[in-house]
């Protein structure tokens, strides 16, 4: 696929922007008029610069109420033209977007809009030029796209073709079917933009709410393939306009836009003849967390052990070459990394005590890291003792790393590998854990669609709706990323503000990462007592809650009273009942949940805004629990 992206995608100033794509990775850019006539070169420094950075400007746009206009205006629209085409050529472009007239003073008749483009086409194969013309959404005459095609038809000049974009078609619900009858060499340039389902306004929902194909709704690989199937082999252009994106980080974002297109072209890769695409390894199976690492320092890892102790872990091997320790409980295993030297001492010194690392097994860890690199995921690796292991990492989108293990490989047996057990300290009963349930990350809400398109493109999982979560401080908006079969969840909450409990823990850790670790057991009542045996404290949950469930619920007045009793939280869906019981906050905000589902699919959304009143009355105006578990 020949990526491209329009300028107005990404935030900046030109410079800046043609800079972060070109080290995205993309070939073409579109240069759209507002970002040039902000910028104080002339086109030919744009073209220079383009250029340089080894891009080809694939179109300039827009060129907006063109066609179909009454006689006394028809002349200075074609002056208006002229003067693009001076700034085309200078600029080293061949190729104009004109998108259909929204003008009041526009005639309809699909004729007169073929005449002038035919005369439009004379004018630019003069100076070598071509037009493309894209049917806008709410354009006055013409917003679909087989309107559009039908015009460039009947204009029938070499210099004159369509401009497809999926906003514009999807968002219309138009029949993408019609597309696969269009002539490729008629399709001069395709752009693609995706966007979340909201009932509103075409216009107002095209030029705020767009996003990369993957982090919305709309069915824009089908759209794609519709495309491919034609033998379309030019650019594809991301357009996005999107407010976030407009003020978030230049480089993500284009990089972003690139991890994108590579992912939607392996999707279309494997349904259409066309070569489209690289070849890579399909999206890993993810069969379970082999294990989360903290980063933290020998007095941190005090306090951190008398947690996991008191949640019913055990100390069970040491590395052979490094500072660290494994504890583990049922098919749950934490690592505490101390090391000195290193990417976890780094990370701690920057972040505090901090679940910097967590590593998914998959089906094969090759594979999977192949693909993942294909995607423009940054490898991560470190130098290792002889006869360890090499496990395959990479960067996720706060900075902190997955590693990749299986089971088929030596890497599914680490912990025998690179280290060495040790002797049990007695016969102490564990708690019942029994594997990780779901992760939650903190991370900020700008930063979710990075994060959501990461977890999606690389590993096989799907994204839930998004759900508000109400903080005394705020909202927090919180995503889901899960596979089918519950190996892995992860929870994405997305802080708008610092003064919520996510938004404290990502100001005061600068910056993303695990807030929370949520472990199963098969029997929560059990699991509670054992814990209190071991002098966990729970997370006191409002008397006021249990009244609420009890009558929400239908609950028998016993079962209310042994909730109430252990400060557990209660849920319930169509599937199953849910049970959740949490500990205090830990450092700035850290905490762990003991989690039994039977049947429930969801994550207790609705008693999120409970749990998160009671870790906020823990926590010191400073951050510092009065409480520590
Ligand atoms: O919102 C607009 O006006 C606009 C302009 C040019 C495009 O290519 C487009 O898709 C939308
Ligand atoms: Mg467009």
């Amino acid at each position: 696929m020949k990526t491209s992206i329009a300028t107005v995608t990404i935030s900046g100033e030109l410079p800046e922007k043609l800079e972060a794509i070109a080290r995205a990775g993309f070939e073409g850019v579109e240069i759209f008029e507002n970002d040039f006539l902000a910028f104080d070169g002339s086109p030919a420094d744009v073209g220079k610069m383009a250029r340089d950075l080894g891009l080809t400007i694939t179109l300039f746009q827009p060129f907006r109420d063109f066609e179909g206009m009454p006689e006394a205006l028809r002349g200075r629209t074609f002056d208006r033209a002229e003067r693009k085409f001076d700034v085309m050529q200078e600029l080293g472009t061949d190729m104009v977007l004109v998108c259909s007239n929204v003008s009041q003073a526009a005639l309809g008749g699909i004729d007169r809009a073929a005449a002038d483009f035919r005369e439009l086409g004379e004018r630019a194969a003069k100076r070598g030029l071509k037009v493309g013309y894209e049917a806008l959404a709410w354009g006055r005459y013409v917003n679909d796209h087989r309107d559009a095609w039908e015009i460039v038809r009947r204009a029938d000049h070499a210099n004159v073709g369509l401009i497809l974009d999926s906003f514009h078609s999807l968002s219309r619900k138009i029949d993408i079917n019609s597309i696969r009858s269009i002539p490729k060499e008629k399709i001069f340039i395709v752009q693609l933009a995706d966007a979340p389902l909201i009932d509103m306004d075409l216009l107002y929902w095209s030029r705020h709410f767009r996003n990369m194909p993957g982090e919305g709704d709309l069915p824009v690989a089908e759209f794609t393939e519709a495309v491919a199937s034609t033998g379309y082999d030019g650019f594809f252009s991301l357009e996005i306009f999107n407010d976030q994106f407009r003020g978030g980080s230049t480089r993500k974002i284009a990089a972003d836009g690139h991890r994108s297109l590579i992912y939607l072209a392996d999707q279309v890769r494997r349904k259409v003849e066309t070569p489209i695409g690289i070849e890579m390894p399909d999206r890993a199976a993810v069969t379970g967390v082999g294990f989360i690492e903290f980063a933290t320092d020998e007095g941190g890892a005090v306090e951190l052990v008398d947690i996991l102790r008191a949640l019913g872990f055990r100390k069970v091997a040491v590395h052979r070459s490094k500072k660290v320790t494994l504890y583990q409980q049922g098919d749950i295993r934490i690592v505490i990394n101390v090391d000195p030297l290193g990417f976890a001492n780094a990370a701690y010194a920057v972040h505090g005590t901090f679940a910097y690392a967590m590593a998914l097994v998959v089906d094969d860890a090759t594979q999977a890291y192949a693909r993942a690199l294909a995607l423009d995921a940054e490898p991560f690796a470190e130098p290792v003792a002889e006869g360890e292991l090499q496990l395959p990492g990479i960067r996720e989108v706060g900075g902190g790393l997955i590693y990749l293990i299986d089971e088929k490989s030596p890497l599914g047996r680490f912990s025998e590998i690179d280290f060495e057990a040790v002797e049990q300290e007695g016969e102490d009963e564990d708690a019942g854990l029994l594997q990780v349930d779901h992760i939650a990350q903190t991370v900020a809400y700008d930063e979710m669609l990075t994060w959501l398109l990461f977890y999606t493109s690389i590993f096989e999982t799907r994204k839930t709706p998004m759900v508000d979560i109400i903080d005394p401080s705020g909202v927090v908006r919180s995503q889901v990323i899960e596979n089918q079969t519950g190996t892995l969840r992860i929870t994405m909450n997305g802080a708008e503000n610092r003064r919520t409990l996510a938004g404290h823990f990502m100001a005061e850790k600068f910056g993303a990462g695990i807030q929370h670790l949520a472990f199963s057991t098969d029997n929560i009542f059990l699991t509670a007592a054992r814990l209190r045996a071991k002098g966990f404290k729970p997370l006191p949950i409002s008397p006021n809650y249990y009244g609420d469930v009890e009558a929400r619920f239908g609950l028998e007045p016993e079962l209310t009273e042994r909730l109430k009793a252990e400060n557990i939280l209660y849920d319930r869906d169509e599937q199953g009942e849910y049970f959740q019981l949490y500990s205090g906050t830990y450092g700035e905000g850290f905490f762990f949940e003991v989690v039994e589902r039977r049947a429930y699919r969801g994550y207790g959304a609705q008693n999120a805004i409970f749990r998160i009143a009671a870790l906020k009355k823990q926590m010191r105006p400073e951050g510092v629990p009065k409480d520590a578990v």
